[in-house]
């Protein structure tokens, strides 16, 4: 039997908050310090690893989590979601973006349909069709090949399938998988749509549409505006067009499309990059070949999500020590800082999974919380990140928690010595000196160069970004959200929250306004 409970009501909860405070700086100093890194570190999918010896916890923490993890019933709520059950109170839905890459339990059948079947025949009709278009079989009306895709999409419909096309880009060029350059249309902002369809040959392109609900006005708006671009140059928008949205939606029915592929409401947009919506561009980009290995990185790490134990579980783990860091510590934000240009998208992906998920005070009954949920989550990669804000995480009077990402090699392999080190030995020297200055700190007796240290920080480290390890990245940030989510008693899969912004702005638009809102109207010149 599965309860839900507010996290101020478990007795592990309220023993974590007795729990003596680790010192990290001493934690991680001298003989202790190396022991530690090596120890605390588990093993992830696709030879991933995460590591959190820079993590204010000991051995006594660990259990401590664990019986959090246990009292919860964090494995016992993941089952139940797989399995099909309502998880998402708020609007009556099933979670089943894992079954868009694997099968972790019972066959989940919905709308008439076994759901991982659904999900496979979508993946392989969109494979059918990037093949065709790879091969020429689809062209523009004039026969000629297609080289160029564009998606048009916002929120979950952008965010994830962007960052996860720039992280694999490279690699793709570099193992000759790289098929058409894709490019993204996201923002209302006519600056966004316009300077895509500067930057292309029309003609040669492919557009997805990509909406979920198929009513969102971002989206809506900048289709047109791409049909009209169409329509200009004398092409036939509906040869140029396919669309990616769910069966229910206003765009399902629709012949304005070569084509469409779909998912449902069982997915979250934050959730998925990993149904037709990542994988029409991601298939079109590189071959639904890259497409199905990074669906089987992200299913290998699903597997790791089911384990109780949590020195087995990263991402449960990693969730159990982001919730300690919030309600008993007190920390505001995390970081998410990976070392890797090719992941320079990841936290803004990570933004929108987790703080639209977890950015709730009330719980899965509707009633007010009394503790702190979701942090505030920002990154850049390093080492840019280190030469902007890095300052106030070193010596700031907030601590922050931050979560570094780092891979041994580079996707290009090209690289060059200079001063004696190569370009990706200075990028890994850097996330580990980071690691310990900010664990560690450093005493000087002018204040203002002093580090007082105790900022505590995890690492996933692989061997390098390719599909499958970015499969499994995400994964794991996916079930750590939802696992945060678990603990803390909230739904984290509805968005209720962006709904009041939305509702005003059409309200401006129709010109329906009074007070406040009609002079800042007046002052935006609508
Ligand atoms: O895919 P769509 O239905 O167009 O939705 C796009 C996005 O907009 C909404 O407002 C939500 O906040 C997001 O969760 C969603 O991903």
């Amino acid at each position: 039997m599965i309860t839900w409970n507010n996290l101020d009501t478990l007795e592990a909860f309220k023993n974590l908050s007795k729990a003596e405070r680790v010192n990290i700086a001493e934690a991680m100093s001298g003989e202790n310090g190396a022991e530690r890194v090596k120890t605390y570190s588990t093993p992830m999918a696709e030879g991933l690893a995460y590591n959190y010896a820079a993590k204010q916890v000991d051995d006594k923490l660990l259990e401590d989590l664990q019986k959090l993890a246990d009292e919860a019933q964090l494995t016992e709520k993941f089952e139940a979601l797989y399995n099909g059950e309502v998880i998402n109170t708020g609007e009556k839905r099933m979670v089943l973006h894992h079954l868009t890459r694997g099968q972790l339990g019972e066959a989940v059948n919905a709308d008439g349909t076994d759901k991982r079947a659904f999900y496979k025949e979508q993946q392989q009709k969109i494979a059918d069709f990037a093949n065709k278009v790879h091969a020429g079989e689809i062209t523009n009306a004039a026969g000629e090949k297609f080289t160029t895709v564009v998606q048009i999409g916002i929120g979950g419909s952008d965010l994830g399938p962007r960052a996860m096309y720039l992280a694999l880009e490279n690699w793709a060029k570099k193992n000759d998988t790289f098929k058409m350059e894709a490019k993204f249309i996201s923002n209302v902002d006519p600056d966004d749509a316009a300077a895509v369809l500067y930057g292309i040959d029309v003609a040669h392109s492919i557009f997805i549409l990509v909406s979920k609900s198929g009513t969102t006005l971002e989206t809506l708006t900048n289709e047109s505006f791409v049909k009209d671009a169409l329509k200009n140059a004398g092409l036939d928008a509906s040869k140029h067009m396919i669309a990616v949205t769910s069966e229910t939606s206003p765009l399902a029915k629709s012949d304005d499309y070569l084509a469409a592929f779909f998912m449902d409401d069982y997915i979250g947009g934050r959730y998925s990059s990993t149904s037709a919506v990542g994988g029409a561009v991601l298939s079109l980009a590189f071959g639904p070949e890259v497409f199905e290995r990074f669906l089987n990185g992200a299913a290998e790490e699903d597997r790791l999500g089911t384990e109780k134990d949590i020195r087995k579980n990263p991402a449960m783990l990693d969730a159990l020590i982001g919730v300690y860091e919030r309600n008993v510590l007190g920390y505001p934000s995390t970081a998410v800082l990976p070392y890797s240009q090719a992941l320079s998208r990841f936290p803004a992906h990570l933004q929108q999974l987790d703080m639209e998920s977890n950015g709730k005070c009330v719980n899965r009954f509707g009633e007010r919380l009394d503790y702190v949920t979701g942090p505030v989550i920002f990154g850049e990669p390093g080492t840019n990140g280190q030469h902007s804000f890095y300052q106030l995480l070193h010596q700031g009077t907030d601590i922050i928690p931050l979560q570094f990402v780092g891979f041994k090699n580079n996707q290009m392999n090209t690289d060059v010595v200079i001063q004696g080190s190569t370009s990706q030995q200075k990028l890994c020297a850097n996330v580990a000196a980071q690691i310990v200055a900010f664990a560690c700190g450093k005493e000087d007796e002018n204040r203002n160069k002093n580090f007082e240290g105790g900022r505590p920080s995890s690492i996933i480290i692989g061997e390098q970004l390719n599909p499958e390890t970015l499969g499994a990245l995400l994964s794991h940030f996916e079930n750590k959200v939802m696992f945060q989510g678990f603990v803390w008693n909230v739904n984290s899969f509805d968005q209720e929250g962006v709904q009041l912004g939305k509702v005003l702005a059409k309200r401006v638009l129709a010109h329906e306004t009074d007070g406040a809102l009609k002079v800042l109207s007046d002052l935006m010149n609508i």
